[in-house]
C-alpha cells in the first residue's frame, strides 16, 4: 500500500486526485493539504472530493503529514512546488510534480530536491501524452526541415500558463528531433505584419475557452500535405490516475529526476 500525501487538494486536479487515490486498491490517502488559509482546512478531504468520508482533515503544512507518507503529489502552482520539494528532499519522501510553468530558478530547486530524493515531474500525465511524445520524436525526424511545424493547444478559461507544459514539451521534443533550440526557435502567437514565416520557427497557438480540459495538436505543414499528431483529454481523471501510479513507482527509484517517459520505458 503506498499511503500518498496530496497538495493543492481543493484545486481542480487535487480533488481529482483524492478520488483516483480513494479508488485504487493499492494506494491510501495519508494526507491532504491546501494553501494556508483557505476555505477547506479542517474540513474532511473526502467531502471536498464527494467520495464520502475518508478520515483525512484537510491540513496546511506539509511538513507535519509528511512523516505518514510514503510518497507526494503536487498539482499545485510553481513557487509552491518549489517549497514543498524543498520539504519533500528534507524528509526524505518522493514527489510526484503535475504542476507546469516552472521558471529557470524553480526547476533548479527541482532539481537540488532530486539530488536528495526521487523526483518525477511531467507536464502531463496520460499515457497517450507520453506517447505522442514518443511519435513526434519520430514523424518529425523523418519530415525533416521540409515541413512547418505549429503547435495548437487548448484549455479550460481557468487556466494562468501558456502556452501549457505539455504544448512546450512537445516543441522541445520536435526542436530536439530536428536538432534546433526551442529557445530560439519558438513564436509565440503572431499579429500585424509578420512577414513571410522563417522556415526554422516552431509556432504556438493557445485557445482558453470555457472548461476545455486538454488538447494538443502538432502540424507538420509540407507542399501538398499536412501531417497532424494530437491528443484529446475529456476527463482530468486520465491525468490524476497517471500520477497516482507515477507516485507507486516513485517510491522504488533512487534519488534523480525522472518524468514519465522513464515509467513508461519510453526513453
Ligand atoms: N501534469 C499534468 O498531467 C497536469 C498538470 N496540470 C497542472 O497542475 C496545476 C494545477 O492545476 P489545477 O488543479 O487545474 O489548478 P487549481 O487552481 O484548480 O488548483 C491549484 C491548487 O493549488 C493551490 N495553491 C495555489 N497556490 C498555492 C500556494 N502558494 N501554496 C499552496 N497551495 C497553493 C490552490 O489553492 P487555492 O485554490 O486556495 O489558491 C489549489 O488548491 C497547473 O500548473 C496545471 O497546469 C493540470 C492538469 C494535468
Ligand atoms: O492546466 C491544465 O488543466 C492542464 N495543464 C497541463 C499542461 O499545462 O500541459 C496538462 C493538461 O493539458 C491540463
Amino acid at each position: 500500500m503506498t499511503r500518498i500525501v496530496i497538495t493543492g487538494a481543493t484545486g481542480r486536479m487535487g480533488r481529482t486526485l483524492l478520488q483516483a487515490v480513494d479508488g485504487d486498491g493499492q494506494a491510501e490517502l495519508a494526507g491532504a493539504v491546501d494553501r494556508p488559509g483557505g476555505e477547506a482546512v479542517g474540513r474532511d478531504a473526502g467531502e471536498l472530493a464527494g467520495t464520502g468520508p475518508l478520515g483525512v482533515a484537510v491540513g496546511d503544512d506539509l511538513a507535519g503529514v509528511l512523516p505518514g507518507g510514503d510518497a507526494v503529489i503536487d498539482f499545485t502552482l510553481p513557487e509552491a512546488t518549489a517549497v514543498y520539494a524543498e520539504q519533500c528532499a528534507g524528509a526524505g519522501v518522493p514527489l510526484v510534480v503535475g504542476t507546469t510553468g516552472f521558471d529557470e530558478a524553480q526547476q533548479g530547486r527541482l532539481n537540488a530536491a532530486a539530488e536528495r530524493v526521487p523526483v518525477l515531474v511531467a507536464p502531463n500525465m496520460s499515457i497517450g501524452v507520453n506517447l505522442t511524445f514518443k511519435v513526434l520524436d519520430m514523424v518529425a525526424r523523418a519530415l525533416g526541415d521540409d515541413y512547418d511545424v505549429e503547435v495548437i493547444e487548448a484549455h479550460h478559461r481557468n487556466k494562468v500558463d501558456a502556452p501549457s507544459g505539455t504544448a512546450l514539451r512537445m516543441g522541445e521534443v520536435v526542436a530536439d528531433a530536428l536538432g534546433r533550440d526551442l529557445a530560439e526557435d519558438a513564436i509565440y502567437g503572431r499579429q500585424g505584419r509578420t512577414g513571410v514565416r522563417d522556415q526554422k520557427t516552431i509556432g504556438f497557438e493557445t485557445i482558453r475557452a470555457g472548461d476545455i480540459v486538454g488538447e494538443h495538436t502538432v502540424l507538420f505543414a509540407g507542399a501538398g500535405e499536412r501531417v497532424e499528431i494530437g491528443h484529446k483529454a475529456s476527463s482530468r481523471m486520465t491525468f490524476a490516475s497517471g500520477a497516482v501510479r507515477a507516485a507507486k513507482w516513485v517510491t522504488g527509484q533512487p534519488p534523480g529526476r525522472y518524468d514519465m517517459q522513464d515509467l513508461l520505458g519510453l526513453r
